[in-house]
């Protein structure tokens, strides 16, 4: 059977990295013989501008009727001044909140070669390997939010709120995954003011005692955010509320040389995931050909190996990625002379023709089939 993987493109760079990331996957469905059926839907500012909501039925629908979800980023200028209900990030927020999907990984590694593209040193960029494990549906970007209009000039309120139920769940998960790594839990909060991130820590303490082959430590956010870039290697897993992680994670760019390079995996309780890159429509490069789609491409070898249980595939894509980097080839963002880099394309090009020369292990001879 073809696992049905709904493509929503969305706004600014989002179709030129999406079309790179299914380009990967035909390669993956030559490579292995895997038969992906690709359902496109709207998402965003064009699915405002086309029929007025950021998130169409019909979109939501096609997402629940498919084993994954690739997507690309939403948002831009043209939508900035639009009321709440019509921004396009609403969709995003929608759908993880109305999928489930309360567990968001980005993994951040650094790729061979790839320390003189970031601006740390060397020796600091050593063994830099951690994943930030934000909780996605949950604290102040779904609490209650008002503006009002005062004597004194406008007011505005955004709301705080967790649960001990979504903490506990979202803990444990990085409590699990932190089991198949190297055992070491970094729970981020801000619970020398916040109350909410008192009760965050109560709950890690409490969960952290099923755990007792983990180790765990707690850190202030505005600490965290300086030691992440002070001595990264110090981090395997961190677990933090939503905005923390949004904020945490985009930071760890700077570990991997460019936020082109972060993908994503959004999950819930089971294996149906949302996987996208890290960050968003980028309207200052779209339309040029010039975006990285790596993040996108890994983001497609999470989906391999979390939706689907496709490991071997979903590592000759980590692995193709890698192949293309080490023999040079760079994105702009990634290249210090622009003129010494490729376009996103040619990029995702190279990575196919990589998955497309691996052979897999147990090589049996397979039909070609992508569904369309
Ligand atoms: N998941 C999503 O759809 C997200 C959407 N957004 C939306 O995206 C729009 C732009 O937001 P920004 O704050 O500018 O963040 P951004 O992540 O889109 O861009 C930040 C900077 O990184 C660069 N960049 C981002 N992705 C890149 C890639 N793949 N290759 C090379 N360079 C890349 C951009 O050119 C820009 O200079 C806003 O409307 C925002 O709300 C922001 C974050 C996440
Ligand atoms: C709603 C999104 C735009 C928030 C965000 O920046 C993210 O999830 O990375
Ligand atoms: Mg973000």
């Amino acid at each position: 059977m073809a696992k049905k993987i709904a493509v929503l493109p969305g706004d600014g760079i989002g179709p030129e990295i999406v079309d790179e990331g299914v380009k990967v996957l035909r390669a993956v469905a030559e490579s292995f013989g895997y038969r992906f059926a690709f359902r496109f839907g709207m998402v965003g500012g064009g699915a405002i501008d086309r029929v007025g909501t950021p998130l169409p039925q019909e979109t939501l629908d096609l997402c629940r009727d498919s084993d994954a979800v690739l997507l690309g980023a939403v948002g831009g200028p043209r939508w900035d001044d639009n009321p709440p209900e019509l921004r396009p990030e609403k969709a995003l927020l929608s759908l993880r909140k109305e999928l489930g999907l309360f567990a968001n990984l980005r993994p951040a590694m650094l790729f061979e070669g790839m320390e003189q593209s970031s601006t740390l040193r060397p020796e600091v960029l050593k063994g830099v390997d951690l994943i930030v494990v934000r909780e996605l549906t949950g604290g102040i970007y779904f609490g209650e939010k008002s503006r009002e209009r005062l004597e004194e000039g406008e007011r505005a309120t955004d709301t705080l709120v967790y649960h001990e139920w979504e903490i506990e769940r979202i803990v444990r998960r990085a409590f699990d995954i932190a089991r198949g790594r190297r055992k070491r839990v970094t729970s981020v909060d801000k619970a020398n003011v916040l109350e909410s991130s008192r009760l965050w820590r109560s709950v890690v303490n409490r969960v952290a005692e099923d755990y007792p082959d983990v180790e765990l430590e707690h850190m202030l956010v505005d600490n965290c955010a300086m030691q992440v870039v002070r001595k990264p290697s110090h981090f395997d897993v961190i677990v933090t509320e939503n905005m923390f992680g949004d904020i945490l994670s985009d930071e760890t760019a700077i570990l991997t040389g460019s936020i082109g390079m972060l993908p994503s995996a959004s999950l819930g309780d089971g294996s149906f995931g949302l996987y996208e890159p890290v960050h968003g429509s980028a309207p200052d490069i779209a339309g040029q050909g010039v975006a990285n789609p790596v993040a996108t491409i890994l983001s497609v070898a999470m989906m391999l190996r979390h939706s689907f249980g496709y490991e071997e595939a979903a590592r000759a894509v980590e692995q193709a990625v890698r192949s293309v980097l080490a023999a040079g080839y760079r994105t702009a963002d990634l290249a210090p002379s622009g003129d010494l880099a490729i376009g996103t394309e040619e990029f995702g090009d190279r990575v196919a023709e990589a998955v497309r020369r691996h052979v897999p292990s147990s090589s049996t001879t397979v039909p070609l089939e992508i569904v369309l």
